[in-house]
C-alpha cells in the first residue's frame, strides 16, 4: 500500500532530527536524490556535460534542496542558474552552488518575464520556491515568473518536493502553478500528490527516502497497489458455485436510460457476480438480457441476493420505488449496497458503512447541500472539484456511508476518515456509461467479497482496517480495476479514445493479471 502524508505530519516526524543538529544531513539526501532524478532525465535526452538547468530558488529551506542540487549538477558539467526568488535564500546552499560555479541571476518586479524567456528552453527547470512551509500560494513576482512560464511551456520541470503553490495537506491549488512532468518528494509521499487538483500538477512522482520514514504518522490517504490488489480481490475455489461466488441485485436503467442498466449489469458479470438478477421495466431488461443473457430478469422484489448496486439510469417513479423497496429490503438484512446517480436521492438519514455512494462532484455537491446537518453553505461543483479530499470526507462522516468521488483521481472516504486515493485511469475515460461500469464492477466484489469482509478476513485485518473501513478498500479495488481498465483499453486503441463497453472489456484481462498466482518455480 502507498501511503501519503500532510506537511505537517512529515515536518513532525523531521523534528527530532532537526533537534539533533541533523537537518543538514536531511538536506543533502534530499538534494542528492533530486539532482539523481534531474540527471536521470537529463540523460533520457541528451548528454549530460552543457545541459542547461535553471532552479528557481525561493526563501526557505524547499530553496535550499534546489541549490544543493544544482550544485551536485553544476559539478556534472551541467550549466547551472539559479533565479533567486527572494533577497535572502539558504546561506550554505548558495555558497555552495556559486562554489559549483554557477550563475546566480535575482528576480524583481520588474524582470519576471525576461527571466522566463531566459530559462524556459532549458532542459530542466526545478520548482523550488515553496515547500511543506508554505502558507498560501507564490505571489508578486514569483507568480509573474511562473505565470509566463507556464504559457512558454517549458520541456521539463521538476518540482522539488511538491509543485509551489500546491497545499501539501489537501492538493488545493493556488494559482499560478508550474506544472510539473515530476516531483520528486522528501521522507513521504504528501498527500496532496494524491488528490485533485493537486495530482494534476504533480507528474510522475518520485520518493526520496531521508531516513525519517520509521516516524511518519498514522498516513493520511492510502493508494492501493497491484500486491494490495492481488491480496484483496475476491477469487472462486474449487468448491465454488453461483450463488457462494456472489449474487448482485441491480436496480438500474429505465425506459429512458436503458444503456445504464446494459452496462452496469454487464460490468457486473464482467468482474464475477456469480449472478446478477436485474430489477427494471420490460423495455429496458429486453436490452439487458441481449447484451447479458446469464442475467436474470425480475420484475419487483428478486428474492436472494448478496448486494445490490441502485441508481445507474434509474429514472422515473416506478423504477424509483424499485430502487426504494432494494433499499428497505438491504438495510433490514444488512446488505451491502452501491447507491449511484439516481438513487443518490433515496438515502435515508443515516446510512450503514456498508452502504457505498458513488457521486461525482456535482452530485456530491447536491447531495451535501440536501443534508441537514452538514454546515457548508451552498457547495457547489466548482467548490467539490477544488477541495475534492475536504468534501468526500464531509459526505462520509455526515451521511454514515462510505463514500466513493469520482474523478480523474477517485476518492473513496469511510465515515472515521479513511481515505484512499487511486489514480491508475486515462483522461479518455471521461465518457458516457464510464460510471455505470464502476457501479458495475463494485456491486460484484460487494457481491463477492461480502461473507469475507464481514468475517475479518486477514487482507483487510493484515491492513490494519477496522471492520467499518474495509467497505472504503473495497470500493477502491473496484476504482483501480476500473481505471486500469480504462487504460488498457485505450493502450490497445495506441492510446486513443474509447467507450464505456471497451472499459467493460477489459476487464477480466485486468482482475485476471492481478489475480494470477506468480509462481516463480514455474518454468
Ligand atoms: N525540515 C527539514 O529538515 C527538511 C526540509 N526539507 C525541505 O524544506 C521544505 C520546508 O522548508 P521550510 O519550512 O523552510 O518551508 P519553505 O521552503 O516552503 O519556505 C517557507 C518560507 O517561505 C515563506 N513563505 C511562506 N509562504 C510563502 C508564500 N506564499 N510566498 C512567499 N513566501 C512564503 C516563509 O516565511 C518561510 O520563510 C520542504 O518542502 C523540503 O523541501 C528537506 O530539505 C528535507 C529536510
Ligand atoms: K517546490
Amino acid at each position: 500500500m502507498i501511503s501519503a502524508f500532510t506537511g505537517q505530519q512529515i515536518r513532525d516526524a523531521e523534528q527530532p532530527l532537526l533537534d539533533s543538529g541533523e537537518g543538514a544531513v536531511l538536506m543533502q539526501r534530499a538534494a542528492y536524490g533530486l539532482a539523481q532524478e534531474v540527471v536521470r532525465l537529463v540523460k533520457a535526452k541528451r548528454k549530460l556535460r552543457g545541459a542547461c538547468i535553471t532552479v528557481l530558488a525561493g526563501k526557505g529551506n524547499n530553496g535550499g534542496d534546489g541549490l544543493f542540487a544544482a550544485s551536485i549538477l553544476a559539478r556534472r558539467g551541467m550549466r547551472t542558474t539559479a533565479v533567486l526568488a527572494s533577497a535572502e535564500v539558504h546561506t550554505e546552499a548558495l555558497g555552495a552552488f556559486l562554489a559549483a560555479g554557477g550563475r546566480v541571476l535575482r528576480l524583481d518586479p520588474g524582470n519576471a518575464e525576461e527571466l522566463a524567456v531566459l530559462c524556459a528552453g532549458d532542459d530542466v527547470i526545478i520548482d523550488a520556491l515553496l515547500g511543506t512551509g508554505a502558507r498560501g500560494g507564490l505571489r508578486e513576482a514569483s507568480a509573474e515568473l511562473v505565470a509566463s512560464l507556464q504559457e512558454l511551456k517549458p520541456r521539463c520541470v521538476v518540482a522539488c518536493d511538491l509543485p509551489s503553490g500546491l497545499d501539501a495537506a489537501t492538493g488545493e491549488v493556488h494559482w499560478p502553478v508550474l506544472e510539473a512532468d515530476v516531483t520528486v518528494t522528501f521522507g513521504g509521499i504528501k498527500a496532496g500528490l494524491m488528490t485533485d487538483p493537486g495530482e494534476g500538477c504533480a507528474g510522475h512522482v518520485v520518493l526520496v527516502q531521508i531516513g525519517i520514514e520509521d516516524s511518519l504518522d498514522t498516513p493520511e490517504l492510502h493508494r492501493l497497489d497491484a500486491t494490495d490488489l492481488h491480496a484483496l480481490l475476491p477469487k472462486p475455489g474449487r468448491r465454488s458455485h453461483k450463488y457462494s461466488r456472489g449474487v448482485l441485485g441491480v436496480v438500474a436503467g429505465s425506459a429512458r436510460f436503458a444503456g445504464a442498466a446494459v452496462l452496469s449489469v454487464h460490468a457486473a458479470a464482467m468482474a464475477g457476480a456469480g449472478m446478477v438478477r436485474y430489477v427494471g421495466p420490460e423495455s429496458a431488461a429486453r436490452h439487458v438480457l441481449s447484451r447479458t443473457p446469464e442475467a436474470l430478469w425480475e420484475t419487483d422484489d428478486p428474492g436472494r441476493v448478496q448486494a445490490w448496486l441502485l441508481g445507474p439510469g434509474v429514472d422515473g417513479e416506478d423504477q424509483l420505488g424499485r430502487a426504494g423497496d432494494a433499499a428497505q429490503s438491504a438495510l433490514a438484512a444488512e446488505l451491502p449496497v452501491v447507491v449511484d446517480a439516481g438513487a443518490l436521492s433515496i438515502l435515508p438519514e443515516r446510512c450503514p458503512a456498508h452502504w457505498i455512494l458513488t457521486p461525482h462532484a456535482g452530485e456530491l455537491a447536491t447531495l451535501l447541500a440536501a443534508l441537514p446537518s452538514t454546515g457548508e453553505v451552498a457547495v457547489t461543483r466548482e467548490d467539490v472539484e477544488s477541495r475534492p479530499l475536504h468534501f468526500v470526507r464531509k459526505a462520509a462522516e455526515q451521511t454514515g456511508a462510505t463514500v466513493l468521488l469520482k474523478g480523474a483521481t477517485t476518492l473513496v472516504a469511510s465515515p472515521s476518515g479513511v481515505v484512499f486515493s487511486q489514480s491508475e485511469g486515462t483522461a479518455w475515460m471521461a465518457t458516457a456509461g464510464s460510471g455505470d461500469v464502476l457501479g458495475g464492477i463494485l456491486g460484484a466484489l460487494l457481491a463477492q467479497s461480502e461473507d469475507s469482509v464481514r468475517d475479518d478476513d486477514g487482507a483487510y485485518a493484515a491492513m490494519g482496517l477496522k471492520p467499518d473501513d474495509r467497505w472504503a478498500a473495497v470500493a477502491a479495488v473496484a476504482a483501480s480495476v476500473h481505471g486500469r481498465a480504462g487504460s488498457m483499453a485505450s493502450e490497445d486503441f495506441n492510446g486513443g479514445p474509447l467507450t464505456a463497453s471497451a472499459i467493460m472489456t477489459a476487464v477480466p484481462h485486468v482482475i485476471g493479471s492481478l489475480t494470477a498466482e506468480y509462481d516463480p518455480a514455474r518454468p
